[in-house]
């Protein structure tokens, strides 16, 4: 297998004057469940300060509420909810109408294990033409179903931390932290995904390409990270950026905005919901160095 290193970043989604929200895509993200609202919410503001023109947070009603006050910039769907508030009920068929609009997903931050998802989310897999991301849970569900990735349509993003890389490719921690380019570019390349393999310099591969991501630092070591790259990575897709294009500017974005929380809060100061208030400052610094300003 030929791997190439890619180093230059990809263009961002273009921002037309005339642009609606309509123009820059709406994103839906299924995931959160009780004591686990934070996660869902996190990647809700990485997906609207990734450019997303609408941000759609699919949701156990028991949390509704409480996810709903995060932002008023969400728009939410609430769903039936087990005893322990996971989302339930709902099937793949009654949720059609919901995703038909929509340009890309995300599933998994925060949503927990149960059989019933892992019914939906096989069924979103096998029939969703759009793209989607696969994080936190639904790629511990994913684990034991890979086949929905040979069957179903392609994009996919999956975008495990190392133990949720070790339960999917069925490998140990060690060996994944020493082949981490070689184990990630197999899995890619079997599987036709992108895959991220998070961690210090993330790799992003689809099998073909490799990009090893210089931004990050270990502040970012702190819960729910991950969970605002998930929603950074669902609002360029819906934006029309490409899958490997996606997952690269993501994550570059995504550690640059650890950096410059890093700079002003310190690595032990800083937390997961400052990453989208920095995410800001890092499309400028972007714009100043990649893009002459066009932001
Ligand atoms: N505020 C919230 O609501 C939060 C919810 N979260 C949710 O909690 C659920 C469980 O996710 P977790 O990732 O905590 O659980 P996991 O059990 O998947 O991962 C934790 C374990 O994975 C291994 N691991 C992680 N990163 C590693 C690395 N770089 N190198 C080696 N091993 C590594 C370690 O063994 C670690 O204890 C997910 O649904 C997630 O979305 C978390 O994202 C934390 C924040
Ligand atoms: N030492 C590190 N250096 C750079 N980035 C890191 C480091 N530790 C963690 N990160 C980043 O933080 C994020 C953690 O993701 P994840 O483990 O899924 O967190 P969570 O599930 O709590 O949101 C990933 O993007 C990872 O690359
Ligand atoms: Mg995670």
């Amino acid at each position: 297998m030929i791997v190439d290193q890619v180093t230059d970043l990809p263009r961002p989604p273009q921002r037309p004057a005339s642009g609606h929200k309509g123009t820059f895509g709406r994103t839906m993200l299924i995931g959160g469940s009780r004591g686990m609202g934070g996660a869902i919410s996190l990647s809700g503001m990485g997906a609207l300060r990734s450019g997303a023109g609408l941000v759609y947070l699919v949701i156990p009603k028991g949390i509704a509420d409480v996810v709903a006050g995060h932002s008023p910039s969400y728009l939410t769907i609430p769903l039936p909810e087990d005893d322990s508030g996971r989302i339930s009920s709902i099937t793949y068929a009654d949720l059609k109408s919901q995703l038909k609009d929509k340009d890309s997903l995300g599933l998994g931050p925060g949503c927990g294990q149960s059989d019933h998802l892992k019914e939906l989310f096989r069924n979103i897999l096998l029939h969703e033409e759009k793209p989607i991301v696969v994080d936190a849970d639904a790629l511990n569900m994913l684990a034991d179903m890979l086949d929905v990735l040979h069957e179903g349509p392609v994009p996919r993003v999956l975008t495990p931390h190392p133990g949720e890389f070790s339960r999917l490719a069925n490998l140990p921690i060690k060996t994944i932290d020493k082949h981490r380019q070689q184990v990630a570019a197999e899995f890619a390349d079997v599987y036709d995904v992108t895959l991220i393999l998070k961690g210090e310099k993330t790799i992003v591969t689809d099998g073909h390409r490799m990009y090893v991501n210089p931004t990050g630092n270990s502040g970012m070591a702190t819960g729910g990270t991950g969970d605002v790259l998930t929603g950074i990575i669902s609002g360029l897709l819906a934006q029309g950026m490409l899958a490997f294009e996606a997952a690269q500017l993501g994550t570059y974005l995504h550690g640059l905005s650890g950096d410059l929380a890093a700079q002003e809060l310190s690595q032990p100061g800083m937390i997961s919901s400052d990453l989208p208030r920095y995410l800001g400052k890092a499309w400028q610094q972007f714009y100043a160095l990649h893009d002459s300003g066009k932001g």
